[in-house]
């Protein structure tokens, strides 16, 4: 057992035991399930402080030497890709716009896996700038996080008065040539009392708008099972507004469920991590901003490949050690166990 500095907490990395693994070169685990979307933390750091993410100073600063570098990124994509089976990659954070390589990141991952779609989660904050050159360079889709549409109350749950950034980048995004562009939103008491103007501004905007279950991932550790709002008591508001038919998962594995709103095409999506929980399909693998493998958004271990990775490993050798991590992935998130503990990295530090 060795100990790494990953910035935040230090967290262990265990020797993974993979003596029962099938020998297959796809990320499968214990539990018959292959992971094939990749999401990649590229770092810690953000331009907003969301209440249900960020401690209000942020989160401490990584080294820059431990962050990993856009070549080293677009290599562990690259073996993603080619050795290991994945078909999609996710650029996430903290905020990725506040790395200005990421228009760099974004086209070193596309040389090494022409046709494999690159998507990034992002604020928005500064996107307007950014997004014709980011779309250039080879990305292919955009999902903003936005919870309102009121200014004062985005400037409280962010506690940054950026709202007018943040509508400018989800409009050139609109208009940069992405596939499409969907929002998030995540569920909090004052969502819900704004999520009829917020569907109706994405409607008129035409985005697609998903409502996200408060996860226990805050940094303030301020969440209870008691207070959060479900899906349920949202479909209960939208409906005495909109008319709502089920229209179920993109894909089986897409966290999303989706409703058409007065008969479609435009649709409204739930991501229920809470209460209708998608983790017996999960197809996630994560690499966070240091370059550790994170099986899962709720596992405190961490497998570093950085080191092997800076210490001359193979592509083989590299593709090895992401596996055995993932072998040992777990079967959920666990929150409803009664012995449930939140991990130590909260959702900006894990990159969500
Ligand atoms: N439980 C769980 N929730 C996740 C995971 N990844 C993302 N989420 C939640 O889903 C929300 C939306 O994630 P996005 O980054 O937009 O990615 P996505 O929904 O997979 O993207 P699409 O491919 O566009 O559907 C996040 O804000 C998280 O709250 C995960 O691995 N597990
Ligand atoms: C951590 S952020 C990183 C990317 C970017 N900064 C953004 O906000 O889109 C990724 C996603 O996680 C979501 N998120 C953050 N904290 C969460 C929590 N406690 N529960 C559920 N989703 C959360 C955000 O809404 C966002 O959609
Ligand atoms: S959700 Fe995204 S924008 Fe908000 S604090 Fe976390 S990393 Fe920053
Ligand atoms: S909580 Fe873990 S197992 Fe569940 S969907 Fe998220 S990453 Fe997958």
């Amino acid at each position: 057992m060795t100990t790494i500095d990953v910035g935040i907490p230090s967290v262990r990395v265990a020797t993974d035991d993979v003596s029962d693994r099938p020998d297959t070169p796809e990320l499968v685990d214990r539990f018959g399930r292959v992971a094939r979307d990749l999401r990649v933390s590229i770092t810690e750091k953000c331009s907003l402080r969301c209440t249900y993410c960020m401690p209000e100073e942020g989160l401490p600063a990584i080294p820059r030497e431990n962050l990993l570098t856009a070549a080293e990124i677009a290599r562990l994509v690259g073996i993603g890709v080619h050795l290991l089976g994945i078909e999609e990659v996710r650029f996430t954070g903290g905020e990725p716009l506040m790395r200005r390589d990421l228009e760099e990141i974004v086209a070193g991952c596309a040389a090494v896996a022409p046709g494999t779609p690159l998507a990034v989660t992002t604020n928005a904050v500064g996107l307007a700038h950014r997004a014709a050159g980011l779309a250039e360079a080879g990305l292919t889709r955009v999902n903003i996080s936005l919870d309102t549409v009121d200014r004062d109350h985005f400037t409280r749950l962010t506690r940054r008065d950026r709202l007018d950034s943040v509508l400018a980048g989800i409009r050139a995004a609109n208009t940069a040539g992405f596939s499409r562009v969907k929002i998030n939103a995540v569920l909090m008491p004052d969502t819900l009392v704004g999520a009829v103007d917020l569907l109706q501004w994405c409607l008129d905007e035409k985005v697609e708008l998903r409502f996200i279950e408060e996860m226990p991932l805050d940094a303030d550790h301020a969440w209870a099972r008691d207070n959060m709002v479900t899906a349920q008591r949202l479909l209960d508001v939208l409906g005495e507004r909109f008319e709502l038919t089920e229209s179920g998962r993109e894909d089986p594995s897409a966290p999303a469920e989706r409703w058409l709103v007065n008969g479609g095409p435009a649709t409204v999506g739930v991501i229920a991590s809470v209460t209708r929980s998608f983790c017996s399909d999960c197809d996630r693998t994560r690499i966070t901003s240091e370059g550790t493998v994170r099986s899962c958004l709720f596992s405190d271990t961490e497998t570093d490949l950085r080191a092997a990775l800076r210490g001359g490993a193979s592509d083989e050798e590299l593709a090895a050690v992401w596996r055995g991590a993932m072998w040992n992935k777990w079967a959920g998130h666990g929150i409803d166990a009664a012995d449930f503990a939140p991990p130590q990295r909260s959702m900006g530090a894990i990159g969500g």
